[in-house]
């Protein structure tokens, strides 16, 4: 019998902002290879979920672990170089150069473990780099914008490019929040359609969303947040029947 590899862990998670309990009793696995989607309403605790697993904020109790690794007292760029990348909801990039080379630079921090542009090492590498820069860019269907500047992109096409940047460092989780907030519809099934080619090849994926659409597209689990706690997770049939989950969140959305 084959037993599922858990590739993230979190252990018993509280994180309290004052008085405030904004994540209680958090237990979540996530298996090696599925697209395990967070949702919930306004304020539930996504964000907040989030950015204790990427060691922006340290929970005020339990831990996460990712692949037998203890991530919980990490640097957000160490728990990145264990092998964690994440799409933002306000795409992070370098506004003033071209889209290529916001696609290199990932893989060139990722060699020097710090963005050592000006020591670029020897020109084989470079071209090396920029060939899988280049693939990676040809994946999210921005080839042809290589040499724009990525500042002067339209908001889709900065997540994908964003997406392109996280892809190059080949990681073992992606963490996407919210990856189609603010798009067209357009827009929204070319990234849904973009993220099950990335499924296809095995990469594991938390999404945090608000678009039932999207989530249901995507999800292999679903893990429902309401007032920092989980309540319902299972696959999207089991927590689309769950009345606890239509009655905290769902209402009609999905019908
Ligand atoms: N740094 C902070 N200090 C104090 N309270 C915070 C902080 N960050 C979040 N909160 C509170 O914690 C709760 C959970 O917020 P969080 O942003 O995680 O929810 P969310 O599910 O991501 O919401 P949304 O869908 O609106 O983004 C909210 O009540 C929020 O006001």
């Amino acid at each position: 019998m084959s037993v599922a590899n858990v590739v993230l862990h979190v252990a018993d998670v509280h994180k309290r902002f004052g008085g405030l309990h904004a994540l209680a009793d958090i237990d979540l696995e996530v298996e090696e290879g599925q697209t395990h989607a967070i949702i919930g309403p306004n304020g539930a605790g996504k964000s907040t979920l989030l950015n204790v697993i990427i060691g922006k904020l340290a929970p005020t109790s339990g831990q996460v672990v990712f692949d037998g690794t203890v991530l919980t007292g990490r640097k957000p760029y160490q728990i990145n170089q264990l092998g964690i990348a994440r799409v933002f909801q306000t795409p992070e990039i370098f506004a003033d150069l071209s889209v290529l080379h916001n696609v290199m630079i990932p893989a060139l921090a990722k060699r020097d473990g710090a963005f050592k542009l000006n020591m670029m090492g020897s020109l084989a590498y470079e071209k090396k780099i920029r060939e899988e820069a280049e693939h990676m860019l040809e994946d999210v269907g921005m080839l042809s914008s290589r040499e724009d500047h990525a500042g002067s992109l339209s908001r889709g096409d900065k997540r994908r490019m964003e997406l392109a940047m996280c892809l190059i460092q080949h990681p073992r989780l992606l963490l996407l929040d919210e990856p189609t907030a603010g798009m067209s519809r357009h827009d929204t099934n070319t990234t849904i359609e973009l993220l099950k080619k990335i499924k296809s090849r095995g990469m594991t994926k938390v999404i945090i969303e608000h678009d039932m659409h999207v989530v249901f597209s995507l999800a292999d689990k679903i893990s429902v947040l309401a007032q920092g706690r989980i309540i319902a997770d299972g696959t999207p049939d089991q927590v689309r029947g769950n009345p606890k989950v239509q009655e905290a969140y769902l209402g009609g959305e999905t019908e």
